[in-house]
């Protein structure tokens, strides 16, 4: 069974019909990644998922169960993590303070393995712990904002373009991070940097101009560079 199913969803934003019917499916335990040029709606399709824009069609459901109605505080509750682009974290609060917030209230036994499993991922985050997020670097953000949304023992983690603003060698390191992620919680990825998501995608599709215009296994993606040229504008 499909740990997501977007199916056939309508987003507008004010007058504009943005998504046009976007479809696609998550299988549990694998990286899904989203390609598709600048402003194609890849943004909107994660804030849609997570109740931010509100669908007007289609059906989003999670574990089987219709969540595309729920508001976003509900969404999230139901196990669905949320990274957006800009991070989203609280600049004035610490590492540590960050991560806290985003623990389950009962901060059991399982809650804080996750939490030191994470941060072995990223030993920088413990490194800076009492430092403010807004002090961190752009690579370190990105990696509590990956932890934030990982201790929060979430089922499915969306995570929008990891790799905006970042050194080739961080983006590298925060993409080899999700593939170990990978091994815990599956994975919905946007991804402009198609050679970095290609190499630990599981599966794509493609969204263009408010649609999902193709998808399939990676492999398929590798060996087909007339579809990558076409709506990736790359060879
Ligand atoms: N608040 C808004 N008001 C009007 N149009 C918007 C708004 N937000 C997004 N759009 C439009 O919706 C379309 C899809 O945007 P979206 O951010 O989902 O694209 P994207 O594929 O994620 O691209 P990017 O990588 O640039 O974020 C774009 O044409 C964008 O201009």
């Amino acid at each position: 069974m499909m740990l997501l199913n977007v199916e056939g969803i309508e987003t507008y934003i004010g007058q504009y019909h943005i998504l046009q019917g976007v479809s696609f499916s998550v299988a549990p335990g694998e990286i899904t990644v989203l390609f598709g040029r600048n402003g194609a709606g890849k943004t909107t399709t994660l804030r849609s998922i997570m109740g931010l824009t509100p669908i007007s069609g289609g059906r989003i459901t999670f574990r089987g169960e219709q969540i595309g109605t729920l508001p976003t505080y509900a969404v999230a509750r139901k196990g669905i993590g949320y990274v957006p682009e800009d991070q989203g974290l609280f600049p004035d609060l610490t590492i540590e303070e960050n991560l806290r917030l985003a623990m389950p209230a009962a901060r059991n036994e399982a809650a804080l393995e996750r939490r030191e499993w994470i941060l072995e991922l990223f030993p920088d985050l413990k490194t800076f712990w009492t430092r403010k997020s807004g002090h961190l670097s752009g690579g370190q953000k990105q990696m509590l904002a990956i932890a934030r949304a990982y201790v929060g023992d979430n089922e499915l983690l969306l995570i929008d373009e990891p790799s905006k603003g970042l050194a080739p060698i961080m983006v590298e390191k925060v993409m080899q991070s999700i593939e170990q992620i990978k091994k815990k919680t599956t994975v919905l990825l946007v991804e402009q940097n198609y050679f970095m998501a290609s190499t630990i995608g599981d599966r794509y599709f493609i969204v263009d101009e408010g649609r999902v215009v193709t998808g399939g296994p990676m492999k398929q993606l590798k060996e087909d560079p007339d579809t990558r040229k076409r709506y990736l504008g790359i060879a």
